[in-house]
């Protein structure tokens, strides 16, 4: 795992855009595993505005979501599929069945999970997973005791959970779907790359736990410390409870990796 912390969740947002656009440049074919919530919208608008005027290419990518509510349909203000429509399908180029998310909708749910599962290992499996963090510590809508190799399935939502995706729904947790279909920990973990980013005081001990504490089905984004390659991409709010940073700091400022996104640190 690897923790590049940038001054504030702007440039946070820009690294996490660079990469992508990096991985997408090397590889216009590239199976891209997409997240929600409001971290990730300065992302979309990043990449769509790279769209927008250095032709950055989505045409041949295609896409699988982490996630998505059962019982509301894709039109609906709250559901996932509206969220990526309207920040990243409709402003770049990627055709629409490239696009895929969990169908909430769908009369027998498990088997739609089950045909989730075939379509990202027919598409060859997910090349770069973007990841939030909850602030129960999940990744997708894995809940606490979530099973690290469970594969897409159904979930119950945590009450902290449907507090913090309330805005979607007017403010009101109530009306937050309380279930939702969701792609496993083990499907996860099977992506290539993974690409975190978390922005904000209010994650800061989540983080943490979930970065240098025991990797735990409690806090489902802690199995990313079995992944191989897993960069957690943080600004300074949220990196505050941090023990490693002076370590992380110096991979960002002496790595030659990084070196053409040196303009993004203070
Ligand atoms: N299911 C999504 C998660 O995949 C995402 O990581 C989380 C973070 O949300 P935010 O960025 O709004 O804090 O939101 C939802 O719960």
């Amino acid at each position: 795992m690897e923790v590049l912390i940038l001054p504030d969740r702007e440039r946070a947002a820009t690294l996490a855009a660079r990469i992508i656009a990096r991985e997408l440049r090397a590889d216009p074919g590239l199976v891209l595993g997409l997240a929600t919530g409001r971290t990730m919208e300065r992302v979309y608008a990043r990449l769509a505005d790279l769209h927008a005027r250095e032709g950055l290419d989505f045409s041949r990518c295609t896409t699988f979501n982490l996630d998505e509510y059962i019982g509301i349909p894709a039109d609906h203000p709250g559901s996932y599929r509206r969220y990526m429509d309207e920040r990243l399908f409709g402003p770049v180029d990627i055709p629409r069945a490239r696009t895929h998310l969990p169908d909430g909708m769908a009369p027998d749910l498990a088997a739609a999970c089950r045909d989730y599962e075939a379509r990202i290992r027919d598409a060859g499996g997910i090349g770069l997973q973007l990841l939030g963090l909850g602030s129960d510590g999940h990744i997708g809508f894995n809940e606490p005791l979530s099973a690290l190799r469970s594969r897409t399935r159904e979930k119950a939502l945590t009450p902290a959970t449907l507090a913090q995706n309330a805005e979607m729904f007017g403010g009101d947790p109530d009306r937050v779907p309380r279930r939702a279909l969701t792609m496993g920990v083990g499907t996860i973990l099977d992506s290539r790359r993974c690409l975190m980013l978390v922005t904000g005081e209010t994650k800061a001990d989540i983080l943490a736990r979930a970065v240098e504490g025991p990797i735990t089905a409690m806090v489902t984004a802690s199995a990313l410390q079995l992944h191989p390659c897993c960069q957690v991409v943080v600004d300074e709010e949220a990196a505050a409870r941090l023990q490693g940073t002076d370590y992380y700091r110096w991979i960002l400022a002496h790595e030659p990796e990084w070196a053409s996104d040196r303009d993004l640190l203070a």
